[in-house]
């Protein structure tokens, strides 16, 4: 990415992810579904929000707008200080690419791969030097406690183990945003807390701006603030008690 201009939160007060007015609207026969509906949303480096809310309240939707794969009807996603809807298809990739990290509920890994392999394929994809990219993918399967299993395939990972290279595969390209879909969806209580406390300590330590959607309730509290959705609003963001 070259052209783009970069306004981090330290520099000049602004955030890391910020959502303006944002409607999202998808086709529905004659009809359309509001799926999201003058959503305002800010997120600084460093902050973990929470967001929950009902099925089919729009959650999935906020994740998708604020990750730019997909252009809202109305409104602006800007992310470390570009606005994402000023830029053509290639250029909004090259920004997603750069700047979002993505993690899903299911890893999504490649059952050949070792896991240092698995981060490493997205820095190839970037284009980054084999030695760097081997490096960084060791480093960071470090912090997620992962240093003993780089050489292991998925196959010989727990579930949690997965989730975890695939927080790693996230951070790999140095996002300024981190975007999780129900983290926790298919692991047991105690596992699910540890990804959290993870995903609080990797908010902080790489200074992103993470929007995490969950059903866990029970797990707001170690994160930083949490919002609500219904039908399409999201209520206004609460600071959770230190
Ligand atoms: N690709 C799509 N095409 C048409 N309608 C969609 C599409 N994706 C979502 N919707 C509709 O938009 C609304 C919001 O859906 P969304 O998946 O964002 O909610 P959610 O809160 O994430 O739900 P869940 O917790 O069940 O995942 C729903 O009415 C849903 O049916």
């Amino acid at each position: 990415m070259t052209s783009y201009t970069s306004d981090s939160d330290s520099a000049t007060g602004a955030k890391a992810l910020q959502l303006i007015d944002v409607t999202l609207e998808y086709p529905d026969g004659q009809e359309t579904i509001k799926a999201l509906d003058s959503v305002n949303l800010a997120v600084g480096a460093g902050e973990m929000l929470s967001l929950i809310g009902p099925s089919g309240s729009g959650k999935s939707s906020l994740l998708v707008a604020a990750a730019t794969l997909i252009r809202p009807t109305h409104g602006l996603v800007i992310i470390d200080g570009t606005t994402a809807s000023d830029l053509n298809d290639k250029e909004m990739t090259t920004l997603r690419r750069e700047t979002v990290g993505i993690i899903f509920q299911q890893p999504n890994l490649l059952a050949s791969l070792t896991s240092a392999e698995q981060l490493m394929v997205s820095d190839h994809l970037r284009g980054k030097p084999l030695k760097e990219a081997k490096a960084r993918a060791l480093e960071l399967l470090d912090v997620v406690g992962l240093a003993d299993s780089a050489k292991k395939r998925p196959h010989q990972l727990s579930g949690g183990q997965r989730q975890r290279v695939n927080i790693a595969r996230a951070l790999m390209g140095q996002p300024k945003v981190l975007l999780i879909d129900e983290p926790t969806a298919a692991l047991d209580h105690e596992r699910s807390e540890s990804i959290v406390r993870l995903l609080a300590q990797v908010t902080r330590e790489f200074a992103v701006a993470t929007v995490m959607v969950t059903h866990d309730t029970e797990f707001i509290s170690l994160t930083d603030a949490v919002a609500t959705m219904r039908d399409g609003v999201l209520g206004a963001t609460e600071l959770v008690a230190a």
